[in-house]
């Protein structure tokens, strides 16, 4: 609506989200990396996921959590398979690509369970 303003505004290029108290107060809180609904699933698994399967590859134990109201994208982010459109691949379709491109299927085991 042309009367109300954003009162979140989103600033990816600063790593910063603002938050609008009214015209003329706001509070401005840094992130390690913001992500709009322009961002794209390749961006937002490079960003978040990407670390943690490079750690587990190493060794270590990781763990991506999707949180958040009802409606705002975790099934999508994690979920999607994107059998048409490859661009639409979420966090844990990338993930195994990355997972099983890295192992040695002779020696190395992978077993999955997935709980929504
Ligand atoms: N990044 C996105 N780009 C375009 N559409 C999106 C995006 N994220 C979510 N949507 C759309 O928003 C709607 C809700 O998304 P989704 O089902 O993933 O939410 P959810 O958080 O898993 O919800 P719930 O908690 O109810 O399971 C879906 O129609 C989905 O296609």
């Amino acid at each position: 609506d042309a009367d109300f303003a954003d009162c979140v505004e989103l600033q990816p290029e600063l790593k910063r989200l603002k938050l609008r108290k009214n015209n003329w107060e706001s509070d401005t809180f840094e992130f390690d990396e913001v992500l709009t609904e322009f961002s794209s699933q390749k961006r937002v698994y490079e960003v978040v996921a990407k670390p943690v399967v490079e750690s587990v590859l190493e060794g270590y134990n990781g763990t991506v959590m999707a949180y958040g109201q009802t409606g705002t994208g975790k099934t999508f982010t994690l979920g999607r398979l994107g059998d048409e459109d490859t661009a639409a691949r979420g966090i844990m379709v990338r993930a195994m690509e990355d997972i099983l491109a890295d192992i040695t299927p002779e020696t190395d085991t992978v077993s999955l369970s997935y709980l929504q």
